[in-house]
């Protein structure tokens, strides 16, 4: 089932929360709604689900406008952070709720209910529990029921909110690894919310990055994170060191210290660099132009996480992240020149330059 999200808007009193949100979502495809705190995730998830009205805009599901039907009549099923699994009831029961309850009509008979519940167990990997109480259950295994739980009555459209939230960080890995391929086997369209970067990129086929109640940018996780498309997406979708300067006659000016640049104009600058991007050299050369102190060498795993002091110029610790073999002379107080051949160079809103800024200190 494809979701079209066309103009919504929403108020709470005098605050907006949603500004004329515009998205589509293809049939099959999960969508990761990605956003700090406050941002309007939950907001428009509500909305897709027909448990808040909007103010404005049009809701359509495969095409056909859902905007006044309720949540019950959109057929989409819900996992929630805390959605708690009825506490009466065994694991099996929990899961047959949403087929025992259908109308007598369409009510499965007794018989194919067990063999529905049977294979959702089966699915989920916790047929063992089936006669359990939710209470005797782990964190993650009452996720993984109340998505069981979402899935027996096939909604199209599965609606997640914070769903591994609460879980710890091995789990919750394991849990969005297994909810893709679920999604994969399955087919279903999903839209998923997340204020965790690094869960969005991992499991999503397209990220929603979302800003008091906008939306910064649509992409899938490769674009999002290569080609950001503003300094919020930017600085929201992992680390990111920025270095402030001056852009001063074809320089880019940090302190005393001068970048040749092929640019024009004059105004305050920042030079946004992930960790990974960051080069260091010993002696200062075209490429190594900005000198720093070294102030900490952590190993972890396959690379070097290191912090860098501004020596001689105003700024703040920066963070780099070396290959072990290009670390190993690495000590703390060591005195180095920094530089990079990528990195993104912002004046205001508009960016000046992608990357190559390696030209001529
Ligand atoms: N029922 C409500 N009444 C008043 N204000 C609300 C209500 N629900 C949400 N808000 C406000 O709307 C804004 C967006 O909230 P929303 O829960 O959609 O954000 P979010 O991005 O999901 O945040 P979080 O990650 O913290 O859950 C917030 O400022 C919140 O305080």
């Amino acid at each position: 089932m494809s979701i079209q999200i066309e103009g919504i808007r929403k108020s709470f009193g005098k605050t907006r929360v949603l500004h004329d949100i515009g998205l589509d979502i293809p049939s099959g495809q999960l969508v990761g709604l990605l956003g700090p705190s406050g941002s309007g995730k939950t907001t428009l998830l509500r909305i897709i689900a027909g448990l808040e009205q909007a103010d404005g805009g049009r809701i359509g599901f495969n095409g056909t406008d859902v905007t006044g039907l309720h949540a019950r009549e959109r057929k989409v099923g819900f996992v929630f952070q805390h959605y708690a699994l009825f506490r009466h009831m065994t694991v099996f029961d929990n899961i047959a709720f949403g087929l025992s309850i259908k109308p007598r009509k369409e009510r499965p008979s007794a018989a194919e209910i067990r063999q529905k519940v049977g294979n959702l167990l089966e699915m989920v990997q916790l047929s063992h529990l089936a006669d359990r109480f939710p209470s005797q259950l782990s964190g993650g295994q009452r996720q993984r029921i109340a998505l069981a739980r979402a899935l027996a009555v096939e909604p199209q459209v599965l609606l997640l909110d914070e769903p591994f939230g609460a879980l710890d960080a091995q789990v919750r890995k394991d849990l969005r690894r297994w909810l893709r391929r679920l999604h994969d086997e399955l087919h279903f369209t999903s839209v998923f919310v997340t204020h965790d970067q690094e869960e969005a990129l991992d499991v999503s086929d397209q990220v929603v990055v979302m800003s008091q109640g906008r939306i910064e940018q649509i992409g899938s996780p490769n674009t999002v994170w290569q080609h950001p498309a503003s300094r919020f997406v930017l600085e929201f979708l992992g680390e990111v060191n920025r270095i402030e300067g001056r852009l001063d006659g074809g320089t880019f000016q940090v302190g005393k210290h001068r970048l040749a640049l092929p640019v024009t104009g004059r105004e305050q600058a920042h030079w946004y660099l992930r960790p990974h991007e960051i080069s260091l050299a010993p002696q200062a050369d075209d490429l190594h132009w900005l000198p720093v102190r070294v102030v900490d060498v952590n190993p972890r795993g396959a690379l070097v996480h290191l912090e860098l002091e501004p020596a001689g110029w105003p700024g703040e610790v920066l963070e780099a992240e070396l290959p072990q073999h290009q670390a190993t002379a690495i000590a703390r107080g060591q005195a180095l020149y920094l530089g990079s051949q990528g990195g993104r160079l912002y004046a205001g809103d508009s960016q000046i330059t992608e990357s190559k800024l390696a030209l001529s200190a």
